[in-house]
């Protein structure tokens, strides 16, 4: 029997014959799963072919060496948003460093732009494998929004509200420290929800995240080296009305291999007023949890209160 602990794994790979034609009844199997997976976990981890082994080697190879770089090149990343450019021995994440790319809605060429900031003699293998990994995961996540409109058997005009939901994607990458001070295990990201719709998490094999369960407890995600985390953010759960969980998570880091990630996050498009169908809200069972509110609103409103937990209930809870 499934048990809480059991993240689910769905496989989404051409090469072991799974075929998702919109509409066919895999599609729809595959959607109720999903459906199921963000109201149990918050999140599930997909299997797919589009990220292929030497892509991931090249993206890891890329990520060495962008850390590896002297501090004074890295800090020259900078960002004048919450949570952008580059982070390193911050309060908030003291035992990581992390680079958080904006990414204009249809091109990529700020990712061009950041690894030419970081190279500037170029380093092209690097730049086309962190805008091929942007542009994978972005098509993914279109797909899961999609399969989500089917799973809750919304009627087909969301699919224009989820693509509004996925209208912008940062790209972030990090690498972990290892335990310090001869201690076996050290909290490296504290636990958080993420504030956009969708989070895909890809990892060089070194594992250590961990999702809390529906019943409050830490539940290690092991996952396969072919795999990919998807987590719904909190904006996914409030459009959906609360069915879905925003799957609160954290980073523990051991042993004596360091963990780097590349962590694409589908965000709603600015000035978006998420409000969710009026087909997830009935008085009895599922009433209005929400009210309307602006993504940009809420981001700030977090930033700026320094509001993690319960920081959606806090600002637009009813
Ligand atoms: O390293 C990970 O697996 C998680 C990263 C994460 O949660 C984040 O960047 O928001
Ligand atoms: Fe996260």
């Amino acid at each position: 029997m499934a048990s809480e602990s059991d993240i689910p794994i769905l496989d989404f790979r051409k090469s072991k014959g799974v075929t998702l034609e919109e509409g066919s009844e895999r599609w729809k199997e595959m959607s109720l799963k999903i459906k199921e997976a963000f109201e149990s976990h918050g999140c599930f981890i997909l299997r797919c072919d589009e990220i292929s082994n030497e892509l991931r080697e090249e993206l890891f190879t890329g990520l060495k060496s962008l850390f590896d770089l002297p501090e004074e090149t890295k800090k020259k990343f900078v960002v004048p948003k919450p949570y952008r450019g580059y982070i390193s021995k911050s309060h908030l994440i003291p035992h990581s460093e992390t680079f958080g790319i904006d990414n204009s809605p249809k091109s990529n060429s700020s990712l061009q732009d950041f690894t030419n900031l970081m190279w500037p003699q170029g380093n092209p293998s690097f730049c086309k494998a962190l805008s091929s990994m942007t542009l994978k995961t972005r098509e993914l996540s279109l797909l899961v929004l999609k399969m989500v409109v089917e799973g809750l058997n919304l009627p087909q005009q969301y699919n224009f509200d989820v693509e509004e939901l996925n209208n912008y994607n940062d790209t972030r990458v990090t690498k972990y420290q290892l335990p310090k001070d001869g201690k076996d295990s050290e909290v490296a990201l504290a636990l958080h929800t993420d504030k956009g719709t969708l989070g895909f998490i890809c990892e060089n094999e070194v594992q250590g995240l961990q999702v809390v369960s529906k019943t409050g407890n830490y539940v290690d995600v092991k996952v396969p080296s072919d795999g990919i985390v998807v987590i719904a953010g909190d904006i996914l759960k409030a459009w959906s009305n609360g069915r879905f969980r925003a799957a609160p998570h954290r980073v523990v880091i051991r042993g004596d291999e360091e963990r780097f990630v590349f962590v694409l996050f589908a965000v709603p498009k600015e000035g978006m007023v998420i409000k969710g169908p009026s087909e997830l809200v009935d008085d009895e069972n599922h009433p209005l949890r929400y009210r309307p509110f602006i993504y940009d609103e809420f981001v700030h409103y977090q930033h700026s209160t320094r509001t993690d937990e319960s920081a959606l209930e806090k600002f637009a809870g009813l």
